[in-house]
């Protein structure tokens, strides 16, 4: 499991440290592993000796990192100079650097590596990089200067870094939103901070983690004890959604999925699947439902997404189904409830008196575009994001909307982001952009059913939480999308061959 802290945190946890007079080590610590990164980014592109390395020094902390790692780089017989933004520099910093050969320079001179150090955790408010980003290769000291550690938001100028090595702990900044694009590839140094960290921010499953909550079938097991999804997907305008979502849950492995629809969408699936099971409306048991991929607006479909709303099991919402979902909340209270649709009125209704959704086993899986739609709908529109708001802050806004709604929501990106009510919140962001692809989501739902139907109902693995499993399906899919991308460019059609080696790969 990958844990992240916001800034304060982090600094918090530094806090006992610094009151022993242990602040000189912490940086000792810190400054070493930076100097051992950009050492290796020179091995990495030839001899060490005789090579030149910049920093972009701020009078900071973070510039006293850059100082000292300067200085222990300057013994290896490489080039050192610092320009510093802010006229001054941590003084023992300074002392070390320049004893140790350094030479403080007025413009950024050539280099091969460039430390950015003009800013790290105490970082607010607005920041413009006094310099354009250098052609060299940029390491970043503990953070991309000017982004964000508990948001990942950034201003437009700020530099993208090849490497960041980050100190104490994973800044949640680095993980989402433009923080995730600017900095590269991402190093954690161990600097003692361990015993003082609080609960992490955000988490992240690694592979071992995500082996450890797959839900697995016991020997004993029949297709029933094993889980039925039910899929409420398709429609006569966009049937496709449908055997996309069934082949996502087949690949991710269920004893049954039994498709909602109507006729002809049932004989496409089924041509494509013959193992599912299919009716045109609901019936029959299920220990999960997965509802709204293609459903637009046919009247059978949102009655069947009344039901699942309504049965109080773990359900997945998305797409179309979240269209109808923000319609309703929006709708006059008095024609909520319409004949036309009956069982989603009167569900939807209870949830609009009591003012929730309520139930973290409701999982929306919406994108921001989505989400934007269901916010301005949603109770208090009055603050409702922007789609770009969303784009830019998007741990903020998933978990506001899970706390608003009282539901786990998955927002879609780059970075996926999944958020219970309680701000339990786990970030995935391991995909590869040929998963941007129209189908891709749908798949997605067919193996958050799949999983929400095999890991939550009382006789399968049963502990895991929704939100976990949200996680879980997020990095299943994006393993999925890395896998086919080996082949080059896909379509969503072809991904549930990869959702099948994914599964394979963490069930080993
Ligand atoms: N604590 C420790 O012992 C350890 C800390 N560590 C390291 O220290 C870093 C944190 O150091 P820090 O707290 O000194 O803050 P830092 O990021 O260098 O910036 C402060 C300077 O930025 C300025 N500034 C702020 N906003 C600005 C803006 N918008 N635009 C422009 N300027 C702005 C602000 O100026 P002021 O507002 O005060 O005039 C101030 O001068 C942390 O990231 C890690 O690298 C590690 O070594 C481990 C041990
Ligand atoms: N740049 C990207 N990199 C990785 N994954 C992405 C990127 N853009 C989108 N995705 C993923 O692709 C999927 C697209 O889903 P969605 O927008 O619902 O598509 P559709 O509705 O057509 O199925 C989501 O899982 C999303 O996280
Ligand atoms: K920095």
């Amino acid at each position: 499991m990958v844990s992240a802290y916001t800034g304060s945190q982090v600094r918090a946890a530094e806090r006992p440290l610094l009151d022993r007079g242990e602040g000189a080590a912490l940086m000792a610590r810190a400054a070493h592993g930076l100097a051992l990164a950009v050492l290796r980014e020179l091995e990495r592109t030839g001899a060490v000796y005789g090579r030149r390395v910049a920093g972009v020094v701020g009078k900071g902390n973070n510039g006293g990192d850059a100082l000292f790692a300067l200085a222990e780089i300057a013994r290896r017989g490489v080039r050192t100079t610092a320009v510093l933004t802010g006229g001054t520099a941590h003084p023992d910093g300074l002392a070390a650097f320049t004893a140790a050969g350094g030479r403080v320079t007025e413009e950024l001179e050539p280099a091969d590596v460039v430390i950015d150090a003009v800013l790290g955790t105490g970082f607010a408010g607005e920041f413009r990089p006094p310099l354009p980003r250098p052609a060299a290769t940029v390491v970043a000291c503990d953070l991309p200067s000017g982004v964000d550690a508990d948001t990942g938001t950034a201003g437009a100028a700020v530099w993208r870094a090849d490497v960041t090595v980050t100190f104490g702990a994973l800044k949640t900044g680095l993980l989402v939103g433009r923080g995730r694009e600017l900095s590269g590839t991402v190093e954690v140094v161990d600097i003692g901070l361990g015993p003082h960290l609080p609960e992490p921010d955000v988490r992240s499953l690694d592979d071992a983690a995500a082996a450890a909550l797959l839900p697995r079938p016991r020997d004993d097991w029949q297709k029933y004890s094993r889980g039925v999804l039910g899929l409420v997907a398709g429609s006569p305008d966009f049937p496709g959604a449908a055997v996309l979502s069934a082949a996502g849950a087949l690949a991710t492995g269920v004893g049954m999925v039994r498709i909602v629809a109507p006729d002809e969408v049932r004989n496409l699936v089924l041509a494509a699947h013959p193992e599912v099971v299919g009716s045109l409306e609901p019936r029959g048991r299920v220990q999960a439902w997965a509802v709204g991929p293609g459903i637009a607006d046919d009247g059978g479909q949102r009655r069947a997404l009344g039901v699942a709303l309504g049965s109080g099991l773990p359900t997945v919402v998305d797409a179309s189904g979240l269209e109808a979902l923000g319609e309703f909340l929006a709708a006059d209270p008095r024609s909520r409830g319409s004949a036309a649709e009956p069982r989603l009125g009167e569900v939807l209704a209870r949830i609009a008196e009591e003012g929730t959704v309520a139930g973290e086993h409701l999982v929306l899986t919406p994108h921001a575009g989505e989400l934007e739609s269901l916010l301005a709908n949603f109770n208090s529109a009055s603050d409702a994001p922007s789609r770009d708001s969303i784009e830019s802050q998007p741990l903020h806004w998933a978990r506001e909307a899970a706390r608003r709604i009282g539901v786990t929501v998955l927002l879609k990106g780059p970075a996926t982001v999944c958020a219970a009510p309680d701000g339990t919140a786990y970030v995935q962001g391991s995909g590869h952009p040929y998963l941007a692809t129209a189908g891709s989501g749908d798949t997605l739902t067919g193996i958050l059913g799949a999983l929400l139907a095999t890991g939550t109902h009382a006789g399968g693995h049963g502990s895991a939480r929704p939100v976990e499993l949200a996680a879980l399906a997020a990095c299943i899919h994006q393993r999925a999308g890395r896998l086919a991308a080996k082949g080059g460019p896909y379509g969503a059609g072809e991904l549930a061959q990869a959702v099948r080696e994914a599964v394979a790969l963490f069930a080993a």
